[in-house]
Order: C-alpha cells, then sequence, then structure tokens
C-alpha cells in the first residue's frame, strides 16, 4: 500500500460525502500500513479538510489553471502536496518528488504539478488579509448561519475553536466498574476528574485506552463530557419505560441504563437498520439489560406507541456544527437547505413523541449543532406548538433554560439539551 494513494482514496470518500471524516478515518482498511504511516494519513487528510478552503486558494495563487477545471485526480494531488508543504514537517523536496511521480503514475499533469508546488514551497502570504471564508475555510452559507445565531466576536471564538482538540473524556460503566480511575492509573494512565460529570474522566494519555481489558469489558466509554448529560436531564427512574428515539450507536442508551441500575425498559430505536447492530454491539459489552430494539423512521407516527412511554429522548439528527472539529468536511459542505430539511425532520420527531409521552412524562430534546434554528427556534416550536412544557435544567448550580455548551468552553464539543414535561 502507499501512503499517498491512500491519502487520496480517503479524500475523495470525504469529498463524496460517504459518511463522516472521523469515522472513515477511523474504519478505513488500511491493510499492512504500520501505526506511524497510518497516523500520518489521518493527519495529512484531516489536516486538508480542515484546511481546505485556505489550501486551495495557496494553489490557485500559483497555478495558471483555474482549480474548478482541473482534473480532480490532480487537484487531489495538489491539496494532499499543499498541506504537507505548509503544515507537516516532511521536507519540501520529498513531498514535491512525491507528488509529481504520482501524477506521472496517475495522470498527464507530471510537469505542471511539479511547477504548482515549487511555486507553493515558495509563497508568502499575509494571512491576515485574507476573509474568514478562506482563512478558517468554512462555506459562505454556514457562516451566514452563524452570524445569524451569534455576535461577531462569538462567531470568531468559534470560528477558531473548530480547530480545538476536545478533551479525551471516558465515562465510567458502573454496572461494571467502580475503581476506575485507580486501575486505570496502575496501567499508566492520567485521569482527571471531569469538571461537571462525576463518573467522568479527562484522560491526559488518551493513546492505546482502546486496547486496555476495562475498555473491552465495557467498564467504560469514551463519550465526550456534553453527551452524558442527557441521560441526567431526563431523571430516569426505575420501573419506567423509556424511547430513545434516535439511538445509534446507543452511548445514551446506556447512560440511561446505569442510572436505573437496569431497572428500567428501554427501547431504543433507529432508522438505519445497519447500526441497530452498532447498538446491540455496546449494549452487550456495558452489561446493559431490560432493553427492545426498533427500526422506523421516527417522522411517521406509529400508532401503537402513543402515550407508551415515561421518559422520551430526542437525540436528533442535526448539522452536527457542535463537532466540527472532529468532522472538519461540515464546514465545507453543510448548507442552509440541509440545515432546513433538518429542521423539518427534527419537528416531525417531536410532535410524534409528543404523543407517545405519557401524561406528566420528561422529554428531552438535545442536538450537537450550533444553531439557533436547530436548538432555541426548536425550544420555541415545542413550546408554543406542542402539548410540552419547558423545565428549567440545573447546571453549575443555576437554574437554566436549556444547557449549551460551546466548543470553546469547558473543552467540550457543542451540545445542546433541552427538558420538556407534557402537561
Ligand atoms: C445524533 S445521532 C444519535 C446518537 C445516539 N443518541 C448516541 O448517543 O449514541 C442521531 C441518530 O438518528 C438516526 N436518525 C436519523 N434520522 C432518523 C429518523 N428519521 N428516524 C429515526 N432515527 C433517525 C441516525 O441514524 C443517527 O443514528
Amino acid at each position: 500500500m502507499n501512503i499517498r494513494n491512500e491519502i487520496i482514496n480517503i479524500t475523495n470518500s470525504i469529498n463524496n460525502k460517504s459518511g463522516y471524516s472521523s469515522e472513515l478515518l477511523k474504519t478505513y482498511d488500511y491493510g499492512d500500513l504500520d501505526k506511524r504511516d497510518i497516523a500520518y494519513i489521518k493527519r495529512c487528510v484531516f489536516t486538508e479538510i480542515e484546511n481546505r478552503f485556505f489550501i486551495d486558494y495557496v494553489i490557485s495563487k500559483c497555478s495558471d489553471l483555474e482549480l474548478n477545471k482541473l482534473d480532480k485526480i490532480v487537484l487531489e494531488i495538489l491539496r494532499m502536496a499543499t498541506t504537507e508543504i505548509l503544515f507537516m514537517k516532511t521536507a519540501d523536496y520529498a513531498v514535491v518528488d512525491e507528488a509529481v511521480e504520482l501524477a506521472n503514475n496517475l495522470t498527464h499533469y507530471k510537469d505542471y504539478v511539479n511547477a504548482v508546488l515549487r511555486e507553493v514551497c515558495r509563497i508568502n502570504l499575509d494571512e491576515e488579509d485574507l476573509g474568514d471564508e478562506i482563512k478558517f475555510s468554512i462555506n459562505k452559507e454556514l457562516l451566514k448561519m452563524l452570524n445569524k445565531s451569534y455576535s461577531k466576536k462569538t462567531v470568531k471564538k468559534l470560528l477558531k475553536s473548530f480547530f480545538y482538540k476536545s478533551d479525551f473524556v471516558i465515562k465510567q460503566n458502573k454496572l461494571k466498574e467502580n475503581n476506575l480511575k485507580t486501575n486505570l492509573e496502575n496501567q499508566g494512565f492520567v485521569l482527571e476528574q471531569h469538571p461537571f460529570l462525576k463518573d467522568s474522566f479527562i484522560v491526559k494519555n488518551p493513546e492505546s485506552t482502546i486496547d486496555t481489558n476495562e475498555f473491552k469489558e465495557g467498564k467504560f466509554i469514551i463519550q465526550d463530557g456534553s453527551c452524558s448529560l442527557c441521560a441526567e436531564v431526563l431523571e430516569p427512574v426505575e420501573n419506567s419505560i423509556v424511547l430513545d428515539i434516535c439511538a445509534a450507536p446507543g452511548s445514551k442508551s446506556c447512560n440511561i441504563q446505569e442510572i436505573t441500575n437496569n431497572q428500567s425498559i428501554i427501547y431504543c430505536n433507529d432508522i438505519n437498520e445497519n447500526k441497530i447492530y452498532r447498538i446491540k454491539e455496546n449494549v452487550n459489552k456495558c452489561g446493559v439489560e431490560n432493553v427492545q430494539y426498533m427500526n422506523f423512521d421516527a417522522t411517521i407516527l406509529q400508532e401503537d406507541l402513543i402515550n407508551k412511554f415515561d421518559r422520551i429522548l430526542v437525540d436528533a439528527p442535526c448539522s452536527a456544527t457542535g463537532v466540527i472539529n472532529k468532522n472538519p468536511e461540515i464546514k465545507l459542505f453543510r448548507t442552509k437547505k440541509d440545515v432546513e430539511d433538518l429542521v423539518l425532520i427534527q419537528r416531525k420527531i417531536l410532535e410524534n413523541c409528543e404523543k407517545y409521552l405519557k401524561k406528566g412524562g420528561i422529554l428531552v430534546y438535545s442536538t450537537c449543532s450550533l444553531l439557533k434554528e436547530e436548538n432555541e427556534e426548536n425550544v420555541d416550536y415545542i413550546e408554543n406548538k406542542l402539548n410540552l412544557k419547558r423545565e428549567d435544567i440545573d447546571f453549575y448550580g443555576d437554574k437554566n433554560e436549556f444547557i449549551k455548551l460551546m466548543p470553546f468552553q469547558k473543552g467540550t464539543q457543542g451540545f445542546f439539551i433541552s427538558k420538556f414535561v407534557k402537561d
């Protein structure tokens, strides 16, 4: 296997929107490549996507041909090599040689690639002069939506935060383990208590946490701090009947059953049949019991579920703008139309879930979106159009209308949680 061929293959899959980059990079078949090469591929692909518009801008400054008229493979070779020259420590001459050889094997543009990359090696840019779209590699429509949701100052902080790494957080699974911190520290891991979640820890040296027996045996799950809050806000109690309507891969379902010590019955649904096995895998690994599986489109009303549940979690499909730092392609591809379509889906799911909830039952609506359309505006919609009353949420000792975690605060991803009770 050739490292640079694999970089181009993965980048093409991301360009074709075959899935989130974090998932593609994790599940890609790297064949016989060693750990160092795999790490290089991941870093190069991620950096290129994270800086795509800036990189294209640099290439356009160094090219006589217009980028949108270039052969797709040639453009990808140039993007990869430009990433290596500008952001990685590989020697420029080696990068240019490798790229030219690849261009020679795959295309007729060897001399052109050579000429452009020699210019890239010499380029001197004043980044201050660049607009936000290029500087932060974000598409116009998404930038406009962020500007509509936040002040200029907050948007600037968000744009910078898209390049931050969130803390690596693990959540102890009390169904299986009560002594996680000591056990992992005895193996050399450095753990810090999470600032606002009692059974969660920030791992300072996370490499190889997934190789531990504790992980393989489901004694902890890897879960951003903000996510496990959903289960707490839902307040599941023993003997309650719970619906997790958009459940895959099932981490929040596991959190819920953990709180009731497996003493509630949880129905896990997802539209995607293939993802049901991911829920089952997590449930089995974590020792979670009393689970029923369902596989339907939550936008379509299921008459047999009406008035059946004491608790419902709607962890809705969303723009995922709160996890751009893990999936930077969202900055490039997410459109206004996508968000409008998602809002319709979210509202339809909420309308149906209101019917599934018993009187006095609790519904939690959460997203990993930063956009007001999917968060605050949906809260208004629920309050005004559905038979659900918003409840304040206790967080950090304060009562909050909802919890909104921003990716530039507290080392978490962007996340939104709101809570309602049925009248
Ligand atoms: C944000 S993820 C859920 C994450 C999950 N709650 C967890 O914590 O592991 C949203 C899920 O909704 C599912 N989904 C999308 N549209 C749906 C629909 N119309 N009906 C049911 N599930 C849907 C997706 O397949 C995806 O697995």
